[in-house]
């Protein structure tokens, strides 16, 4: 067994954020990462064209700014050099091939007792440590939905995880699921490739520009959430026109009252829009079943594919192998605290990177952390 001041699962963002939050503070820790790899998600799991939609002010990690000459939306390739520097910098080694896989607080001990599959050599290690930080992500596992008939479908089937470009499907036809921003960027690559595209539009969403949202979030410092809607809406409708007769309708809540309550962020639109309008991409409705190739739809209409991409979401996993999640986390394995005290839990469990706040909620979460169990450590309660 091996002790540990600080245990992070999860080398994404979060868990390099809090490890070059510790290091600010001199607490030593140890990072677990079932990957080979740090920032998994984005190097992995992402598709090729995907660039940040946030502008560069709310899209860096804590004590290291973005080059003077960043530009203001980066692309992918960009955002991981920085990450590459932030970690050579900060000189972090996380241990990859551990998958942790079980984690309890021992009563006796009072310490947290954690159990990693060395997937490379085959064996068990057990680690314990006097703080454990929860860092594995909103974005853990694709989530697709069980949808009758779907064992019969004899294509492609891909969460948008896996996704990498449209390349292979040249002159196929395409159903995406989901109209959240993977799907929407999804569908614009996929016809951008020759693919012919239809997306599934069940639930209203807000679609806003980037230049829009950053021009939101600016004016959040300074003035009340419903007249930044208010504003950024009416912005939104003079740039797109009446989207309703795309199927596209606008929740009740404006987009950032939305994200606040729901976590869900507006689509920010890469060229989408104009694509459905111009008639490139179909917005289809909710499917109902699936019978081989075809898709029958709610409304009963029924179409052909050759491939489905779910582009349906995530699900966060920590509540799965965190035996005591309770103690942070409710039992789909996000903060049981609302934000902004969401980080905190009991008996020295923290979780990072869960307010689904993108990496600007990465930088405030490591930083709240690493000042909390700097407090603890130096005895100053
Ligand atoms: C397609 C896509 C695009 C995005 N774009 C943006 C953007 O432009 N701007 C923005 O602010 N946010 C964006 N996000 C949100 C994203 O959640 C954050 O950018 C960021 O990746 C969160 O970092 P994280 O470290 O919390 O989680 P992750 O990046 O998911 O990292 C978690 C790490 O934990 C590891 N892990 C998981 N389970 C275990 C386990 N049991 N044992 C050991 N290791 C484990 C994983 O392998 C992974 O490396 C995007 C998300 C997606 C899906
Ligand atoms: N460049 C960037 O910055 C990017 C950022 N992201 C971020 O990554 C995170 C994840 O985004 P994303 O992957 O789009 O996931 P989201 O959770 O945001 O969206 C999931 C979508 O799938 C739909 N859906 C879920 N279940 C079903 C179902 N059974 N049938 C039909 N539709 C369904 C949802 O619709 P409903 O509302 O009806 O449930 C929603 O439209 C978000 O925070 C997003 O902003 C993603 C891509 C690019
Ligand atoms: O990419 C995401 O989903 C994010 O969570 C980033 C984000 C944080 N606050 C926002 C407000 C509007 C749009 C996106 C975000």
């Amino acid at each position: 067994m091996e002790n540990a001041v600080v245990l992070i699962v999860g080398a994404g963002p979060s868990g390099l954020a809090m490890a070059g939050c510790l290091t600010q503070h001199s607490i030593p820790y140890v990072i677990l990462e079932r990957e080979d790899c740090y920032a998994s998600l984005w190097k992995k799991r992402t598709y090729d064209r995907l660039g940040l939609h946030l502008a560069k002010e709310f899209c860096f990690l804590p004590h290291k700014t973005l080059p003077p000459d960043a530009p203001t939306f980066m692309p992918k390739h960009y955002f991981l050099r920085y990450v590459d520097e932030y970690v050579s910098e900060f000189k972090i080694n996380p241990r990859y091939h551990r998958s942790v896989e079980s984690a309890f607080f021992d009563e006796a001990e009072k310490k947290w007792r954690i159990e990693a599959n060395n997937t490379l050599e085959g064996s068990m290690e057990v680690y314990s440590a006097e703080f454990l930080v929860v860092a594995t992500g909103e974005n853990c596992e694709g989530f697709i939905p069980s949808l009758p008939g779907l064992d019969s479908f004899p294509g492609d089937i891909l969460h948008s995880n896996r996704y990498k470009s449209g390349s292979k499907y040249k002159s196929k036809d395409v159903l995406v699921v989901g109209c959240g921003n993977s799907g929407m960027e999804i569908a614009y690559d996929l016809v951008d490739h020759g693919a012919r595209t239809s997306i599934v539009i069940r639930s209203p969403l807000h679609v806003l520009t980037k230049e829009l949202v950053h021009r939101g979030m600016s004016l959040l410092k300074y003035i009340p959430v419903y007249m930044v809607d208010a504003v950024i809406t009416m912005l939104a409708r003079l740039e797109y026109g009446d989207l309703t007769k795309y199927g596209i309708y606008k929740p009740k809540r404006g987009p950032f009252a939305n994200k606040t309550a729901t976590g869900r962020s507006p689509v920010i639109d890469v060229g989408t829009i104009k694509k459905i309008q111009d008639g490139e991409i179909e917005v289809v409705s909710d499917i109902s079943s699936i019978n081989k190739n075809n898709v029958v739809l709610k409304n009963g209409i029924e179409k052909k594919f050759d491939a489905i991409v779910f582009a349906t979401g995530y699900r966060s996993t920590a509540n799965k192998w965190l035996k005591d999640y309770k103690y942070a986390l409710n039992g789909e394995g996000m903060p049981k605290n609302s934000f902004p005290e969401h980080w905190k839990g009991e008996k020295g469990l923290y979780c990072a990177g869960l307010s689904r706040r993108g990496l600007f909620g990465v930088s405030m979460d490591a930083q709240a952390i690493a000042n909390d169990i700097n407090k603890l450590t130096s005895g100053i309660n």
